[in-house]
């Protein structure tokens, strides 16, 4: 519950939470989650960041939502975040926005521009591991699914406390970001980071892990307030 002071009244009121998936299978994984009455609306954005930041701004828009959570499928990084786990970002960073040069890549904050990384409220994070078992740290985003070895490994060099990489976090939060909102991304782990190797996804191993996640994650929510 949280407490609103509205008009010299205080009053309560549950918190009110945007899910931006991005496909309807997974849009449908977290929705089994929550009972009909809950304050939680799921929607399905679309793969990628620009889909995600498009759908969740034009979402935030009309609802006063208190939270937005990305969630869905994600590569894992191994041996940190194995198939099946969930992950729970404290860190969302987009891993391919900025300039490669002849020193390697730079990212555009070094450029002079923009920014990288969106952060969730850290308390929020630490009850929501605990709650679920999730393993904390960074989730990347990046636009062009990691297939090779060698990726993967710069991949971690450049980012060592990278867990999981996804495709929408980053737009989910730039979009949560330009509302006042505080954001979380969530991820259920379907593939490892790493060589392209269609017989390693299960993907039904891991919406099922998102379900079961977020149950752990609803009275979780439903009792935070942002201090
Ligand atoms: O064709 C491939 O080799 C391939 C491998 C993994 C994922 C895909 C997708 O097109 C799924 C993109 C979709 O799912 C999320 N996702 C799941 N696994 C990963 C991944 O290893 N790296 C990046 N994104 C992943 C992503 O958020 C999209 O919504 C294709």
């Amino acid at each position: 519950m949280v407490l609103q002071v509205q008009e010299g009244l205080l009053t309560t009121s549950s918190l009110r939470v945007l899910v931006a998936t991005a496909v309807p299978a997974e849009r449908d994984a977290v929705a089994r989650a929550f009972t009909s009455d809950s304050r939680v609306d799921v929607i399905a954005a679309g793969v990628g960041p620009a889909a995600a930041a498009a759908a969740t701004a034009t979402a935030l828009a009309g609802t006063p939502y208190d939270l937005v959570v990305s969630a869905g499928i994600a590569g894992g990084f191994q041996p940190e975040a194995p198939v099946g786990s969930l992950v729970i970002a404290d860190e969302i960073t987009v891993a391919d926005l900025g300039a490669e040069t002849p020193d390697g890549f730079v990212p555009v904050t070094e450029l002079g521009f923009g920014t990288v990384t969106h952060r969730p409220p850290s308390a929020l994070v630490r009850d929501l591991a605990a709650a679920t078992g999730a393993r904390t740290g960074a989730v990347l985003t990046v636009s062009t699914v990691t297939g090779t070895a060698a990726r993967a490994k710069e991949l971690r060099a450049r980012h060592p406390r990278a867990l999981a990489e996804a495709m929408e976090g980053f737009g989910v939060a730039e979009a949560a970001a330009a509302h006042g909102i505080p954001v979380l991304e969530l991820r259920a782990v379907s593939n490892p980071v790493g060589p392209r190797d269609r017989t390693a996804w299960r993907i039904g191993d891991a919406l099922a892990a998102l379900t079961e996640g977020f149950g752990k994650c609803a009275p979780v929510l439903e009792s935070w307030r942002q201090v």
